[in-house]
């Protein structure tokens, strides 16, 4: 009844071909196809109440508006149309790197529209009513070829799913109640089985809705570092407009004639447009390339936090193993029998819907030859379930009861029934855990007091490629941390083999939060991957919470990203590409503002050179005229806007390196290419101008 895993290493094959197609249908494919779909986009975003979001382009946006109106008065004058002209297509640009950014993510989104099809959901209780009328908390029954009408959790039995409807994973996986890996998505179909699925989202919110939110940027909200960005955008506006403001008085003394088309043009070549025009572009382009990984992340902000992460704690069970701990063997204590012991396990178990439950009670059924006994559950029992506190699970029988768990939970509890463990089975126990499996104590209470029978084993596979990634993760100086419910010895062998950094065995989901606590209180930004209901509410502590897609719905709920691809490793691309952001959006900070006051050297000189033949020698890039100065320094202005789209999409490169290094690079290449870039490309535009006649 129970269905095993499928083996991990061909379909991660395929996910690795699958992922590689998808990248680079992605960020490699910009040109000016991309530009010109989002041009109507680009225009519809010149509404100013949408441009209120971008203090900087908002104020360009008003400049704008100010020369068409003078130029209106004034109609003969060519040189206040063409700043006009070129003040808006200033304008254009900054929304056309936002739109392109968007543009990318609407394929996806009509994809995943597909899958959200309209089904019919069959309700447990026989009715049959429009998905779309589920309600949270009913149980809908979904069996071979149908598709799961929302999302929710398997109450009952196992299946296989065909997920790839979101995770353009081809390959099937299972899903079954009690587990870990209960979570199921609507949208996905059932290709296997009978399962009864309990209903946790309404319609119109479900995991694909949020997901099209998501990659459409309709979700997208600005993160605090963005939001202190365009503070400082904003002041250095300000700043430059009180300078721009200053600047006219002292030009009428000097005798040049500075009008209000000038002033305009002078200021929006100063405030930092560059940054303020790509800054919103980056952080969807960031976004965006996590969906390509097949990440999800819920808020901008974990995105960022990724990039600065130094603590990473994983769970043990699902996350590094492969999580179907199955049951491999039955130890007795001296004297007693491996059947007596198997019976004993199989009791506990019959109500156990973990699949370690489960695969005791076939191991036991099937080796054991036990499967007629309890073909009918005993009569009067009291079902004890599994919890992560109490870490045992069993039942209470009339004048027997019966209970399996943790070594040192099942101890303590013949412990305090009177009963003693027998000295004996140390030996099974440590041999098992030293080897990376669980033992479960099986006990009894009866007649003869309590006592322990023996030993359950419970293996697990440590994932392929764990040390070598996890090496990687030192390597860019993250800490590995595992926390497991598991004991000590197990919780090291697992640790060991899988080449962690640290461990923490025996916890509780309460010792999980404590954890991440303490490591947020030292100033440590703190990741958290987990699938299991007992991760939540660690999950929900940590600065980045990296859910499995294969995890529980209580996982995916409280973490702030899901892996689609259930892959722990995959926390080192999210850092790569948190990493990257800041870095992107750091460097073009460093260029737009070196760019802008470079730009003031490049122009002042020229403008006040007619009148002040003593500045004549600062003007050392001889441009042909006042107005010639100003025109191209708009136009390489607007230009660098766009130059740059492509650059504030794909990211700046990011090779894992200390952070003092690349800060250093980046300030030499994007600082100094800032500082010279205007005054090559001002000259370069000007002598193009002076082609024209009239100039
Ligand atoms: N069905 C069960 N019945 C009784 N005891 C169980 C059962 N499943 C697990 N245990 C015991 O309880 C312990 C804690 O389980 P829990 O699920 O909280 O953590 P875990 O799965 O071992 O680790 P992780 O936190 O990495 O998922 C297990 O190590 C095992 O000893
Ligand atoms: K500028
Ligand atoms: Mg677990």
């Amino acid at each position: 009844m129970t269905a095993s895993a499928p083996a991990t290493p061909p379909h991660r094959r395929r996910s690795r071909a699958h992922h590689a197609a998808r990248r680079q249908a992605g960020p490699g494919s910009f040109g000016p196809a991309q530009l010109a779909a989002a041009l109507p986009d680009a225009l519809r975003k010149l509404d100013p109440r949408v441009l209120l979001s971008s203090p900087v382009i908002f104020v360009v946006w008003t400049g704008s508006v100010l020369t068409t109106v003078f130029s209106f008065a004034d109609p003969g004058d060519w040189f206040g149309w063409t700043i006009s002209a070129w003040l808006w297509l200033t304008v254009v640009f900054a929304n056309l790197a936002e739109a392109v950014a968007e543009g990318r993510g609407k394929a996806q989104a009509d994809t995943l529209r597909q899958a959200r099809t309209d089904t019919v959901a069959r309700k447990a209780d026989g009715s049959v009513v429009p998905g779309t009328e589920l309600r949270v908390g009913d149980l809908v029954v979904c069996e071979a070829g149908d598709v799961i009408p929302g999302d929710g959790d398997v109450a009952e039995g196992v299946a296989s799913v065909d997920e790839s409807a979101i995770t353009g994973e081809s390959a099937p996986v299972i899903r079954e109640s009690g587990g870990d890996r209960s979570a199921v998505t609507g949208g996905t179909r059932v290709l296997s089985d009978r399962i009864v699925v309990r209903i946790t989202t309404r319609p119109g919110e479900t995991f694909i809705d949020r997901m099209i939110g998501l990659v459409e940027g309709a979700a997208r909200q600005k993160t605090p570092n963005e939001i202190a960005l365009n503070i400082l955008l904003a002041s250095l506006t300000i700043v430059f407009l009180l300078a721009c403001a200053t600047l006219a008085p002292f030009a009428a003394y000097a005798g040049t004639r500075l009008t209000l088309v000038v002033l305009v043009a002078l200021l929006v070549c100063l405030i930092p447009t560059t940054i303020g025009a790509l800054l919103s572009a980056i952080g969807i382009a960031g976004m965006d390339r996590l969906v390509r990984r097949n990440v999800l992340a819920m808020s901008g902000r974990a995105v960022e936090a990724a990039g600065d992460v130094s603590t990473l704690l994983l769970d043990k069970t699902g996350t590094i193993t492969l999580g179907n701990r199955r049951a491999a063997g039955f130890v007795p204590v001296p004297g007693g029998t491996e059947a007596e012991v198997a019976e004993a396990a199989l009791l506990s178990s019959l109500a156990d819907e973990t699949p370690e439950g489960r695969s005791i009670v076939s191991l036991a059924e099937d080796a054991y030859g036990l499967g007629d006994r309890y073909r009918e559950r005993p009569e009067g029992a009291r079902w004890i379930a599994f919890s992560a506190q109490t870490r045992m699970s069993g039942v209470d029988l009339a004048g027997r009861r019966v209970r399996k768990g943790a070594a040192d939970a099942v101890t303590a509890w013949v412990g305090r029934l009177g009963g003693q463990v027998c000295e004996e089975l140390r030996e099974p126990v440590e041999r098992i855990a030293t080897a990376g499996g669980t033992p479960l104590l099986v006990a009894v209470e009866d007649e003869h007091g309590a006592r322990v029978l023996g030993v359950i084993h419970l293996k697990d596979v440590v994932k392929p490629g764990m040390s070598e990634r996890f090496a990687e993760l030192r390597r860019m100086g993250i800490r590995t941390i595992m926390i497991t419910g598991d004991n000590r010895m197990t919780a090291e062998a697992i640790a060991r083999e899988a080449g962690v950094d640290d461990f923490l065995a025996e916890a509780t989901p309460e010792d999980k939060m404590t954890l991440i606590k303490q490591e947020q209180a030292a100033g440590k930004l703190v990741a958290m991957t987990g699938d299991g209901t007992n991760d939540a509410p660690a999950l929900a502590q940590a600065d980045v919470g990296v859910a499995m897609n294969s995890g529980t719905s209580a996982a995916k709920e409280a973490g702030n990203m899901v892996d689609l691809d259930s892959d722990p490793t995959k926390l080192i691309e999210v850092v790569e590409i948190g990493k990257q952001l800041l870095i992107t959006r750091g460097a073009l900070t460093t260029f737009s503002v070196a760019n802008d006051v470079a730009k003031y050297f490049a122009i002042i000189p020229a403008l006040f050179a007619a009148v002040h033949p003593g500045l004549e020698k600062l003007n050392v890039m001889r441009l042909a005229s006042p107005d010639s100065a100003i025109l191209s320094a708009v136009v390489f202005n607007a230009l660098v806007i766009v130059a740059l789209v492509p650059l504030a999409l794909r990211g700046v490169a990011y090779r894992p390196a200390g952070a003092d290094r690349m800060l250093r690079r980046n300030l030499a290449v994007y600082g100094l290419g800032g500082l010279v870039a205007p005054f090559a490309g001002i000259k370069l535009i000007d002598l193009l101008l002076s082609l024209f006649p009239g100039l």
